[in-house]
Parts: structure tokens; C-alpha cells; sequence
């Protein structure tokens, strides 16, 4: 009987892909590969292999793909396997940390628990367990400790922060002087009402408006009088603010297991993502062509004065718009939900407000708004509630002591900033409710403990947010007027405890259950006055 002549090769061949594994290993472990890179690799690799095999004896040619395909199984599991075991041994540097066992084993745990948008409750509940240190991936840590804070300002960003499909370019994002707030904040006043006035109910939902209206403001601050975007007037008919979210989201989520996003961005479902994208881009390219200036200077002139790379200018267009506009949008709507489920504090913010401008009927000015304490109490504490963020950096070389412990450089490792904000070791008494007196001066009594620095909102270190001083501006002024120009009410029957266990948070953040309110003009207020004395 004549033998199969790849048999005499066979041992060598399915041992060659775990020396070739074992070189691989050695070599790349150091590096940081994209997904979408490594699969391309492999599928080159094994093509080859193929081509190698039915080309080296035509008698090979028909067992060719069937050797190949049994060479990328054989590679494939090894590769598991090692891993694996490499994950799960007392030698792997985090081996001493705790934390759930498919966490240790794969980043798709931290994946999927991004994705349920209750990440934050999930890290709080097993911190509670675990203790402090929490090992959330293979090489991801979870810090519950004020003392960790300073990893934000040594350690740099880590891989989850990569744009998909931007190769070579970097964002620099955001330097802003004056554009239009307070014409698109009175535009948004006008907005809620003709949108009420066309629900059968009569009542609005409040979170769609709020991004309109950051979305149409920001666009005039990156793009200047290239911004196409007019929400509030034309609706939202490209879906961008759902289509940025969403594209958030899965950077967020899928962002925890970099390889997989980076595969994934190819796949025809982020098709409306990468729409969304060259519409930014196309305004960008329309701002840099463009000769005539706005009144006043936007984020583009900064860039283009700076020099900023064409390839980089592309990438901050993109992320401006949503950057810029989703989180201060979506803090504004969550504090009219705290006030109006809280009766008390709305109407002693109005009662402050009411009394800082006995003329609403001209512009507000900033410096007053960022006077006034109870409305930066209702500010801040609106975003201790509602800012679960969970911002992963790299520790750099050399490792880091933290909270006595020795993290392994190359770890990522992020501080569980909801377990602080709602703790009682920084805010007390009562750190689950909403008490914005807890910020003022005097606080809720000699027993207060209100720990500002760990209200982590906003990030620390080189990579916080430098949007903060107009975060703020933005925040005071649209709750301000909306106070100032409308009575609200929340709907028949409204589920206030269920809004807020419905929040759900991917960076961006998403309801469960939306807010639906009524709003009525108060007395004496002239909207059509209004808009032309902001124009
Ligand atoms: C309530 C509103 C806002 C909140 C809660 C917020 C929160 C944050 C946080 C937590 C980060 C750090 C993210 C990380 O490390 O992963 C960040 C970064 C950033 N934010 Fe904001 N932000 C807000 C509004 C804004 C606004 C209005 C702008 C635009 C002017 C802006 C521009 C930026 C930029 C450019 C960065 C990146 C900084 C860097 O990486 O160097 N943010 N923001």
C-alpha cells in the first residue's frame, strides 16, 4: 500500500507551529498588535502554507488544504492553551490580585460587562467582595482607593482608546474662546415647546432635545460656520447623536478586548459609524477651505494656526462632536430628573436663580451663574450620581506602589470612581441620595464629609477633561434658563426609582426609561424677545 507522503513530514509540520508559536511568543509578547493586523498575518500565513504545500509535489496537492487546515487548528489551540495557562499560574504578575476567574482568563469578561452598561455596579459589588484591588482582565486592574489617583497623573492612556481605522493620527482635542451658547441655549428653550406642541400627550422627552442642542452648539464650536448639523431645527434624521453614542459604546465595551475591536471595525455594522465620521471630516475639510472666519475663534482655527496634520484634523473632527457634546448634554437632563424628583431643591434653584437675575430677558452672565452655590451643588452632585466613568490607563516602566501594593508595569489599571463617589468614606452622611447642600459651605452638618477630590467626573492628570471650565458654563447656563423661562412637570405616574437603576453607563450613557416632562412658560417670559437679544 503506498503511504501518504505528507505523513513522513506530519510530525514536523504540526511541530513546527508551536516552535513557530514559541519565537512568535517570545518576540511580540512585548508589543501591542492589532486585531485586525493579526488576523491578516495568520490568513497570509497559512495561505502560504497552503500554496507551500500543493506546489512543493502535485501528489500533495489534494491533502494540501486538509494539512494546512489541521496545521491552523493545531497552532490555534496551542496558542489558547499557553495562554491560558499563563493567565490562570502563580506566575503571572497579577496573579496575587483577586477577582473573578473568567476575568483572569479573558478580556471579553470586562467586554461584556461594559456592554451591559451596569459596569459600575458590577466593579461596586465585587470591590465589596474582593476588596480594593480588583483583577478584571488578564492585565487590567480595578482600583477602589482615593490613593490610586495619582495613576492618572504618571500613567498614559491605554490601547482602549484607539480609533479604529486611524492608523497614523492622534487627536488633540479642544481650545475654545466664545461661540454661541447662549443663542442655541434659548433656541433649545424654543425647541422643547414646538416639540411638545406636537406629542398627543403634551409631554416631551428631555434627553433628545439636550443633545440637539449640545450637538448643534458643539458643531459651531469645532466647525465654526461649516457646522451642518441644526438638530433642534431639522431633527435628526442621519441618526449622528445615536450614531456617535453608539459608536462610543463599542470603543467603550468592545475598546476592553482592543484586538477584537480592531476586527471588528471592518465589519459591514460599523458602516453607519464610519458615515458618521466622513460627515465630520467633510465639515473639517469644508472649515480649512473656507476663507471667511466666524465672529470668533473655533476649535478648527486653533488647529489650523497650530499646524495640526490633516490626518489628525480628521481624527479630532470625529470625536469633537461627541466628546464635546454627549456627557454635558446627558448631566443636564439627569439634573432636572434629580430636581424634579426632589421638589424641595427645584424650586430652592429657582428661588436662587429667580433672585440672581430679576431680568432674564437679557444675556446671563457666566461669571454670576459660576456664583451662585446651590446650582453648582445641584451641578456636582448630579455628576456624583450619574458619572460612573471607568477611564483605563498603562502603568509605565518600572511598575507602581499603590496603596502599598506593587503593580507590574504594562498592567492596565483603572479606579473604580462610582465605588468613590458613593462612598461614605468621602461622602457622608447619606452618599446614595441626592443632597446637593452636601457641596455648600456648611454641607449637611458637623458630621458632613464631602471629599471633593473624589468626585473623579471630569478624570485627573494630563488627560483630564480639558473641557471642564465649559463643561461648567454649558451645565449652569442651560439649567438656568430653563428654570428661568419654564415650569416643569414630570409625567402621571412617572417611575423615579426605576430612571435612575435604568441609567446605564458606556462611557456614554443610555435610559432604560426616558423623562418625559411638560413645560409651561412662566409669566412675563418673551422667547421671541429672548432670541433677539442673545442674537
Ligand atoms: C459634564 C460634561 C463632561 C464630562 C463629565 C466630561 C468628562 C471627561 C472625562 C472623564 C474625560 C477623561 C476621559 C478618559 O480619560 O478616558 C474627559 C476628557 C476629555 N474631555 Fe470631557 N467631559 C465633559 C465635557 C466636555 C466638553 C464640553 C468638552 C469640549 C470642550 C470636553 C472635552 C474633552 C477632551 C478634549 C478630553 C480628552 C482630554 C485628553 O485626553 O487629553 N469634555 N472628559
Amino acid at each position: 500500500m503506498r503511504s501518504n507522503p505528507i505523513s513522513e513530514y506530519q510530525a514536523c509540520l504540526y511541530a513546527a507551529p508551536c516552535l513557530a508559536l514559541a519565537i512568535w511568543g517570545a518576540i511580540l509578547h512585548r508589543y501591542t498588535l492589532r486585531g485586525d493586523f493579526i488576523v491578516l498575518g495568520h490568513a497570509i500565513g497559512f495561505t502560504a502554507i497552503y500554496y507551500a504545500l500543493s506546489a512543493s509535489a502535485s501528489a500533495l496537492s489534494n491533502i494540501a488544504l486538509k494539512t494546512s487546515a489541521e496545521i491552523g487548528i493545531v497552532y490555534t489551540l496551542t496558542l489558547i492553551l499557553i495562554t491560558l495557562a499563563h493567565r490562570l499560574s502563580p506566575w503571572h504578575p497579577l496573579a496575587s490580585y483577586p477577582g473573578p476567574p473568567l476575568a483572569r482568563t479573558t478580556s471579553l469578561w470586562l467586554t461584556y460587562i461594559s456592554y451591559t452598561g451596569k459596569r459600575y455596579l458590577i466593579l461596586d459589588a465585587l470591590h465589596a467582595r474582593y476588596g480594593p484591588f480588583l483583577r478584571v482582565g488578564p492585565n487590567t486592574l480595578s482600583i477602589n482607593s482615593p490613593n490610586a489617583v495619582p495613576i492618572y497623573v504618571c500613567a498614559e492612556k491605554s490601547e482602549m482608546y484607539r480609533l479604529p481605522g486611524h492608523y497614523d493620527a492622534s487627536g488633540l482635542f479642544f481650545k475654545q474662546d466664545k461661540p454661541d451658547l447662549e443663542r442655541r441655549t434659548v433656541q433649545l428653550l424654543k425647541t422643547l415647546e414646538e416639540r411638545q406642541s406636537r406629542t398627543k400627550d403634551g409631554f416631551v422627552e428631555m434627553s433628545e432635545p439636550m443633545y440637539h442642542w449640545a450637538h448643534d452648539f458643539t458643531g459651531d464650536m469645532v466647525f465654526g460656520g461649516c457646522n451642518k448639523y441644526e438638530l433642534m431645527k431639522n431633527g435628526d434624521k442621519r441618526s449622528i447623536v445615536g450614531t456617535g453614542k453608539r459608536a462610543m459604546a463599542m470603543m467603550d465595551s468592545l475598546g476592553q478586548s482592543p484586538w477584537l475591536l480592531d476586527i471588528l471595525w471592518h465589519l459591514p455594522f460599523t458602516a453607519r459609524m464610519r458615515r458618521h465620521g466622513d460627515h465630520a471630516i467633510e465639515m473639517m475639510h469644508k472649515r480649512v477651505e473656507a476663507v471667511d472666519l466666524p465672529g470668533y475663534r473655533d476649535l478648527a482655527s486653533y488647529l489650523i494656526d497650530g499646524g495640526v496634520s490633516g490626518l489628525d484634523l480628521d481624527a479630532d473632527a470625529v470625536v469633537a462632536i461627541v466628546g464635546g457634546s454627549d456627557n454635558t448634554s446627558i448631566t443636564v437632563t439627569f439634573a432636572m430628573y434629580f430636581l424634579l424628583a426632589t421638589p424641595e431643591f427645584y424650586l430652592r434653584l429657582r428661588k436662587e436663580l429667580d433672585a440672581a437675575f430679576p431680568d432674564p430677558a437679557v444675556p446671563l452672565s457666566l461669571n454670576k451663574l459660576a456664583e451662585l452655590g446651590f446650582l453648582d451643588g445641584v451641578i456636582n452632585e448630579t455628576l456624583r450620581l450619574a458619572s460612573p466613568y471607568f477611564n483605563p490607563r498603562v502603568i509605565g516602566r518600572g511598575g507602581s506602589v499603590v496603596d502599598g501594593r506593587y503593580i507590574p508595569e504594562g498592567t492596565v489599571v483603572a479606579l473604580a470612581a462610582h465605588s468613590q463617589q458613593v462612598s461614605p468614606d468621602n461622602f457622608y452622611p447619606s452618599p446614595q441620595e441626592f443632597l446637593p447642600d452636601r457641596w455648600l459651605p456648611d454641607g449637611l452638618g458637623p458630621e458632613t464629609k464631602t471629599n471633593k477630590a473624589m468626585l473623579a467626573s471630569f478624570s485627573y492628570g494630563a488627560h483630564s477633561c480639558i473641557g471642564k471650565v465649559l463643561a461648567y458654563h454649558q451645565m449652569r447656563l442651560a439649567l438656568a434658563r430653563l428654570l428661568l423661562a419654564f415650569d416643569f412637570e414630570l409625567q402621571k405616574g412617572f417611575d423615579v426609582a426605576g430612571f435612575r437603576s435604568g441609567i446605564l453607563n458606556m462611557r456614554t450613557m443610555f435610559l432604560e426609561k426616558e423623562l418625559y416632562v411638560r413645560v409651561t412658560r412662566r409669566p412675563g417670559v418673551d422667547l421671541d424677545a429672548l432670541t433677539e437679544a442673545v442674537a
